[in-house]
């Protein structure tokens, strides 16, 4: 069966809020759209908002999906949402570091391999929620 992985594209003050993975090892360093894996039997919306609450201690409210499937092994897909933070302000719980990326900044960090394509699509979209 497929992976799915869910991505938030967390989007404040038309800043975009990268993090930093702590692991595993050949990740950490990296930096990702906060998420992560769809629990079985979950919605990929519900694990969204589950994922951004257990790592950043924020509530999100999703806006709409950005592209479709992007493939990120033969076994797994990642799924992306922009989101508005609705209640506090994220703290990397298990993340090494956050950053807020203005548009000119979002080419600043390390991208995972997988999520260079999304940001590519931000981008030309121009940070919009
Ligand atoms: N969350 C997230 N994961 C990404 C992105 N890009 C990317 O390649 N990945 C990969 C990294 C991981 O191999 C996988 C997500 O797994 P995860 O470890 O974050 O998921 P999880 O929070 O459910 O963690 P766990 O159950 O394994 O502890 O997808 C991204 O933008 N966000």
């Amino acid at each position: 069966m497929e992976l799915v992985v869910v991505g938030a594209a967390i989007i404040a003050d038309g800043r975009l809020l990268s993090a930093q993975r702590a692991e595993p090892p050949h990740m950490a360093g990296g930096w990702e759209l906060p998420g992560g894996k769809v629990d079985p039997g979950e919605s990929d919306e519900d694990a969204l908002v589950r994922e951004c609450h257990e790592e950043l201690a924020i509530k999100v409210r999703l806006r709409r999906r950005i592209g479709a499937d992007w493939r990120l092994s033969d076994k797994a897909v990642l799924r992306i949402w922009t989101a508005e933070i609705t209640e506090g302000d994220p703290r990397p719980l298990e993340h090494l570091a956050l950053r807020w990326l203005a548009p000119h900044e979002l080419y600043d960090v390390d991208w995972l391999p997988g999520d260079r394509p999304v940001i590519d699509t931000l981008a030309q979209e121009g940070l919009n929620i």
